[in-house]
C-alpha cells in the first residue's frame, strides 16, 4: 500500500498562535472563542471529520520579550497571549469524537514530573489511550523568570534535565504499576494488591522522587512522546526518546538532512528507526480556483503584522530589532549565541537555502512568506503537499492554519478528498490507541526497543 500521510492540527489554547496579525481578519473566531469549550468540541469534530490523526496544542509558559526588550509587541498583536491550559480543552474534544487524539506539550524545565506524570495517566483514562506529549524544554527567557530563576538554564543542560525526567516519568508510568493490580477482591477485602504497586525511589541530580504512582496504568502507560529539538542536543534527546519528531526546515533536502540524521541516531540507541515518525511544517491556502486562493492570500497578507512575526522570531534568542539600523546589504549573521531554541535561528543562517543580507532578512517579517504557504486550487495544494511528502522522506506534517476555524473547514472539505483520491490519506481510522495507529504493527504500549520500556516491572 502507498504510504499514508499522517496529519496533526497545529493549534494552541491562545487567541493567536502562528498567524500574525490575522485576528483581525472578518473570517477569525478563534481570539473571541477560544475561550469556549463549544469552539474546541466543535474543532474536534470537523478535525475528526477531515480523518486528522491528531490536534497538537503547543504551549509556552511566558511571554515573548526578546523584541524590543519588550512585552508590548507581543501583547499587542495577541501573540501566543491571552493563553489559557492546553489539558483542560482535551477532555471535552475527547467526549465528541472517538479517533483523534490530543498530542500536549509540557516542559520539562518549568513542570515537577510527578504531577506531569499524573495529568498524562489521566488524560490517556479518559481519551482510552488517544494522548501524547510534546516535551519541550522552553526557549522563553520571561518563562525562566516566571518560575523563579534569573536567568534560563543553559540550552545544553535543559535537554541533560529532560533526559532524566524522562526516566523519572518512564518509572512512574511502566514500573510503578503492574499490569494486575487493580484485583477488586472484595472477599480479601482488597481493591488494589499492595505488593503490584512500587515505590520508584528515584534520586538523581535533578529529581527526587519516592512514589508510587498515583494513577493506575492507563492503556498506553506512556503517552507517545513527540518532540521537536533542531539542535545536535536537540535531536539526540529527541532520537533517544520521541516517537514523533518535528522537522523544520526551508527545502525537501534540508528536511530530509534532518530527519535521516534522526533516524540514525535512534539506530544508534538500539532502536528500529520505522518506531519514528517524521513531522514537517505545512501551511496551506486553498480556494476553489486558483484566483480564490491567491485572493484569499492577498487578504491575509494586508492583515499581516510584521512586529508579531518578529516578536515571534525573539524565540532563537535574537532580537531583530538590532538589525533594523543596519545597512541592509551587510550579510546577515549572529554575533553571538543565545539560549534560545536554534530551531528559529537556524531557518535564517544555516538552513537558508542561500546566504541572506540583513535586508532580506527584514524583509521576510513583512508579509507571510509565500515560500513557505502552498497556496492554490485543491489539485494544486495536493500537488505540492504530495512533492513535499514524497521528497522530504517525512512520515506526515503539523498544519498550521492563519484564519481559524475557516483554513481548516476548507483543507477539510478540499483538500483532503483530493488526497483520500490519490491514496495519499486514509479513509478510515485504524481501531485501537493512538500509539496503535501510529504504528498498526506494534502495541497499545512502548515497544522494545523503547528506552522506557526497559523500566516495565523491574525496579533497580
Ligand atoms: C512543530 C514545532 C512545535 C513546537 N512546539 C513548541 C511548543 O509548543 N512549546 C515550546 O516551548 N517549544 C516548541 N517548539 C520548539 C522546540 O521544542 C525546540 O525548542 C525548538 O525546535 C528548538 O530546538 P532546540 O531546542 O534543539 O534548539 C516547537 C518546535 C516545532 C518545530
Amino acid at each position: 500500500m502507498t504510504k499514508q500521510i499522517i496529519l496533526n492540527a497545529f493549534e494552541m489554547n491562545s487567541a493567536m498562535h502562528n498567524s500574525h496579525g490575522l485576528w483581525k481578519h472578518p473570517r477569525s473566531q478563534r481570539h473571541r472563542r477560544y475561550k469556549d469549550l463549544d469552539y474546541w468540541m466543535d474543532l474536534a469534530k470537523l478535525l475528526e471529520r477531515g480523518k486528522f490523526d491528531a490536534v497538537f496544542l503547543a504551549d509556552v509558559l511566558g511571554i515573548y520579550d526578546v523584541y524590543k526588550k519588550s512585552k508590548d509587541p507581543s501583547i499587542r498583536d495577541g501573540l501566543q497571549v491571552p493563553l489559557n491550559d492546553p489539558a483542560l480543552v482535551i477532555p471535552a474534544m475527547a467526549s465528541v469524537t472517538e479517533h483523534l487524539s490530543f498530542a500536549m506539550t509540557v516542559s520539562t524545565t518549568y513542570e515537577a514530573p510527578f504531577g506531569n506524570a499524573r495529568r498524562f495517566s489521566t488524560l490517556d483514562h479518559l481519551t482510552k489511550g488517544r494522548v501524547a506529549w510534546n516535551v519541550v524544554t522552553s526557549y522563553l527567557p520571561n518563562a525562566a523568570r516566571n518560575f523563579g530563576l534569573e536567568n534560563m538554564i543553559k540550552h545544553d543542560e535543559r535537554y541533560d534535565i529532560a533526559d532524566e525526567y524522562l526516566d523519572v516519568s518512564y518509572k512512574l508510568w511502566e514500573t510503578s504499576w503492574e499490569d494486575d493490580a487493580f484485583v477488586e477482591d472484595a472477599e480479601n477485602n482488597t481493591l488494589v494488591d499492595p505488593d503490584k504497586v512500587h515505590e520508584i525511589n528515584h534520586e538523581g541530580k535533578y529529581f527526587s522522587v519516592e512514589g508510587p504512582h498515583l494513577s493506575e496504568p492507563s492503556l498506553q502507560r506512556t503517552p507517545v512522546i513527540y518532540q521537536a529539538g533542531t539542535s545536535e542536543r536537540g535531536r539526540e534527546f529527541a532520537s533517544k526518546h520521541a516517537e514523533c519528531i518535528f522537522v523544520g526546515g526551508p527545502t525537501p533536502e534540508r528536511i530530509h538532512y534532518y530527519a535521516d540524521d534522526i533516524r540514525k541516531r535512534a539506530e544508534n540507541h538500539g532502536r528500529n528507526p520505522d518506531n519514528i515518525k517524521i513531522f514537517s511544517f505545512l501551511s496551506v491556502i486553498v480556494g476553489e480556483t486558483t484566483e480564490e486562493a491567491e485572493q484569499k492570500f492577498e487578504e491575509y497578507a494586508r492583515h499581516w503584522s510584521p512586529d508579531a512575526a518578529k516578536a515571534q522570531y525573539g524565540a532563537s534568542g535574537y532580537d531583530i530589532s538590532e538589525y533594523e539600523e543596519m545597512d541592509p546589504d551587510l550579510p546577515f549573521e549572529y554575533t553571538k549565541s543565545t539560549e534560545g531554541g536554534h530551531y528559529k535561528a537556524a531557518t535564517l543562517t544555516k538552513d537558508a537555502p542561500k546566504k541572506l543580507t540583513v535586508g532580506e532578512v527584514l524583509n521576510r517579517f513583512e508579509s507571510p512568506d509565500r515560500n513557505s504557504i502552498i497556496v492554490g486550487n485543491p489539485k494544486e495544494v495536493a500537488d505540492a503537499i504530495q512533492f513535499q511528502f514524497e521528497e522530504s522522506g517525512v512520515d506526515g506534517f503539523n498544519l498550521n492554519h492563519l484564519v481559524t476555524p475557516g483554513d481548516l473547514e476548507d483543507f477539510v472539505d478540499l483538500v483532503i478528498p483530493e488526497l483520500q483520491e490519490r491514496g495519499l490519506y486514509k479513509k478510515d481510522y485504524q481501531e485501537g490507541t493512538l500509539r496503535e495507529k501510529l504504528f498498526p504493527h506494534g502495541e497499545s504500549v512502548l515497544p522494545e526497543d523503547h528506552p522506557g520500556s526497559q523500566y516495565r516491572y523491574s525496579l533497580t
